[in-house]
């Protein structure tokens, strides 16, 4: 894969033009970006969705609820999926991929959350990838836009009352980790969900055995075999070299990390932050799925008070679209190599 891409550096090169040609074995040399902020605007009510962030732990979603979106989608989409896929920061294109595709938009969804943030579309993809079903969220939620963390997992109780069994979580990450460049891969091997950490919890309130145990485990939430799988199709796609096993942390965001908290994130044996993906994978552990994780490292995390450069939104979504194609050849090959139970649920129906 050639990728050629021309962005902007910030601070450090203010207003400069760097013309960046990429290939799979290239490191991605990240700069300061000019801030232009464009936002998202939110069809969603900000005030009760910022109420119920702060009553995280009493807010319930009843098993009818999510059962009520899952037969919704059933009888919209032709599609029995048993891989969910969701998308990170920049790494939407992936759904695009998807052949016969059923996609809705997550406002005419009957339940759904909306996504707020440049660089999630908001939108649910059913399609095949390789002859197999799969659900691809364009857009996650995250905590820091004021959702409770119950409805920045919804769809993963939704997924698995459709019959999902397997969930791949991507995302974009700050690496603290000396191996880790911009452009490199991380399979997560392990997670530090530090909101978790503090009662911040998707599982805290009533626990509705229906899912899951109240005190589920989550040794082992990333599968083993999957990770393995990878490292192998890393190989045969001649892009080894990008890709390395390592642990993410979940912070809470929205701001990126002081020096401080980078310098402790790394003494903690961190490999790579983020602001998501810890309560999507609680959840689906939970209630049993199987979960693969990667991380695309979009930039370093600044961990020295000598260091000018600084990390912004920008810049991330274009390193996630540097190597979106990257990325969607690992997934794609993932879910064409696993094993599936190719049962019933797999097959469209007509
Ligand atoms: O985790 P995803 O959704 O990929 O996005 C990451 O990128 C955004 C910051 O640029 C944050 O939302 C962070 O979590
Ligand atoms: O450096 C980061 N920190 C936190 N979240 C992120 N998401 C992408 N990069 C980062």
């Amino acid at each position: 894969m050639h990728v050629t891409s021309k962005y902007v550096g910030g601070s450090a090169s203010a207003g400069r033009t760097i013309s960046s040609s990429i290939t799979d074995h290239t490191p991605i040399h990240t700069h300061t970006h000019t801030h232009t902020h464009k936002h998202k605007h939110t069809s969603g009510n900000s005030t009760s969705q910022h109420h119920s962030f702060i009553m995280h732990s009493k807010e319930h979603i009843s098993h009818d609820e999510y059962q009520k979106t899952a037969d919704w989608l059933r009888s919209h989409t032709k599609h029995r999926p048993l891989v969910a896929i969701i998308c990170g920061s920049g790494l939407g294109m992936l759904a695009d991929t998807l052949k016969c595709q059923d996609s809705f938009d997550y406002s005419d969804i009957p339940g759904f959350p909306q996504s707020t943030v440049q660089g999630h579309a908001g939108r649910l993809v059913f399609g095949e990838l390789k002859g197999k079903s799969c659900v691809c969220m364009q857009g996650r939620f995250h905590m820091y836009e004021g959702h409770s963390l119950i409805k920045t997992t919804f769809p993963i109780r939704v997924f698995k009352l459709m019959g999902v069994e397997t969930l791949i979580v991507t995302n974009a990450a700050g690496s603290l980790a000396d191996g880790l460049q911009p452009g490199d891969i991380m399979i997560i091997k392990d997670h530090i969900n530090f909101p978790g950490l503090v009662g911040l919890n998707p599982l805290c309130g009533p626990n509705d055995e229906k899912f899951g145990p109240r005190f589920p485990a989550m040794s082992g939430c990333y599968d083993k075999g999957l990770r393995s799988l990878m490292m192998e199709i890393a190989k045969q796609m001649g892009v080894a070299g990008l890709v390395q096993e390592g642990v993410y942390a979940m912070v809470g965001g929205p701001n990126f990390e002081t020096i401080a908290e980078a310098k402790l994130l790394h003494r903690l044996g961190v490999d790579a932050v983020g602001m998501s993906t810890a309560p999507e994978v609680v959840v689906a552990t939970h209630c049993g799925l199987r979960v693969f994780g990667l991380s695309l490292i979009t930039n370093k995390v600044v961990k020295s008070y000598e260091d000018s450069e600084s990390v912004n939104h920008e810049g991330v979504l274009e390193v996630g679209r540097l190597r979106s194609q990257t990325v969607q050849q690992l997934v794609t090959e993932l879910i064409s190599t696993m094993e599936i139970n190719n049962n019933e649920n797999t097959k469209i129906v007509s």
